[in-house]
């Protein structure tokens, strides 16, 4: 039997498995059966921790619920620096994942803040299918239109929506999400501006569906606002699941990402159940 955690951000959910003293036989097949809300344990990640690479404390490998591996997850980001950090003792932790270094600090009130690392911009980062604008993508469905773009470490579309409970949001999302503008497909935000400091925002993740929260989608959500100059480089993001306090600072370009962590239980699984 595999030990597991079921941790969350937000409502952003996640089976995290530690597979830092024995490789674990996880397959997409398995990872779909466990993430499986009705027949397995439910979640909108699964995560597993993995031996730390020189100059990391761990690297977290990232999976979606249709098996898809992803290079960027950041309210699992901050479970697991919470994680290592209570093993280890330290405020400061480095989360390796398949896009990069991240590094995570515990803040005051439980809180923990990922660097996100820089947002990118460029067609061919993101990735799209051709050359385009990614501040302007050739892109509408129904009642929206006219997306920006960029990666973090994983591919983001945000599109600003004047209410955005008028938005279809679990009928556009994925259709959107597969769009041939899309190679390695994509997660689709919808974002409506409150005010230069706040911004509402819903998530259509890739691989996953409607989820409660998503911190790279927020991260995208506060540098696409920003470029259309539409709200200041600090802002608070609400999701349904809740706020993250988001910075696109100036003078590196890296995303800052503040919100909390908790875990709701622990149990085992015996992963051979699950498929092949
Ligand atoms: N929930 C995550 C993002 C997870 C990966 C995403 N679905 C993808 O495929 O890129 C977050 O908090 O950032």
């Amino acid at each position: 039997m595999t030990p597991f955690r079921k941790m969350h951000g937000l409502g952003n959910d996640f089976v995290v498995l530690d597979g830092r003293d024995r490789a674990l036989p996880i397959t997409p097949a398995r990872v779909a059966a466990i993430a499986d809300r009705h027949f397995g344990v439910g979640c909108d990640q699964f995560i597993v921790l993995e031996p730390p690479p020189p100059g990391a404390d761990v690297f977290m490998r990232i999976r979606n619920p249709d098996g898809s591996e992803a290079g960027a997850c950041g309210n699992a980001t901050r479970c697991v620096a919470s994680l290592v950090a209570a093993e280890t003792g330290k405020d400061r932790v480095v989360v390796r994942t398949v896009a990069g270094d991240l590094r995570v600090e515990r803040m005051p009130g439980g809180l923990w803040r990922a660097d996100m690392g820089p947002a990118r911009l460029r067609w061919d980062d993101v990735p799209l299918a051709h050359k385009a604008d990614t501040l302007h993508l050739p892109l509408a469905l129904g009642p929206v239109a006219d997306p920006a773009a960029c990666s973090m470490g994983n591919p983001h579309a945000t599109f600003f929506v004047q209410d955005l409970d008028a938005i279809p949001v679990a009928e556009l999302g994925p259709r959107l999400e597969t769009d041939p503008l899309f190679p390695d497909r994509a997660n689709i935000g919808f974002a409506q501006v409150l005010s230069r400091t706040h911004l509402r925002l819903v998530i259509w993740e890739r691989g996953a569906g409607l989820t409660l929260a998503c911190g790279s989608g927020a991260s995208a959500a506060i540098v696409n606002a920003v470029r259309r100059g539409l709200t200041e480089r600090r802002a608070t993001v609400t999701m349904p699941g809740g706020d993250l306090t988001m910075e696109w600072r100036e003078s590196d370009g890296h995303v800052l990402m503040t919100g909390p962590v908790a875990t709701v239980f622990t149990g085992t699984l015996d992963l051979e159940a699950f498929g092949a």
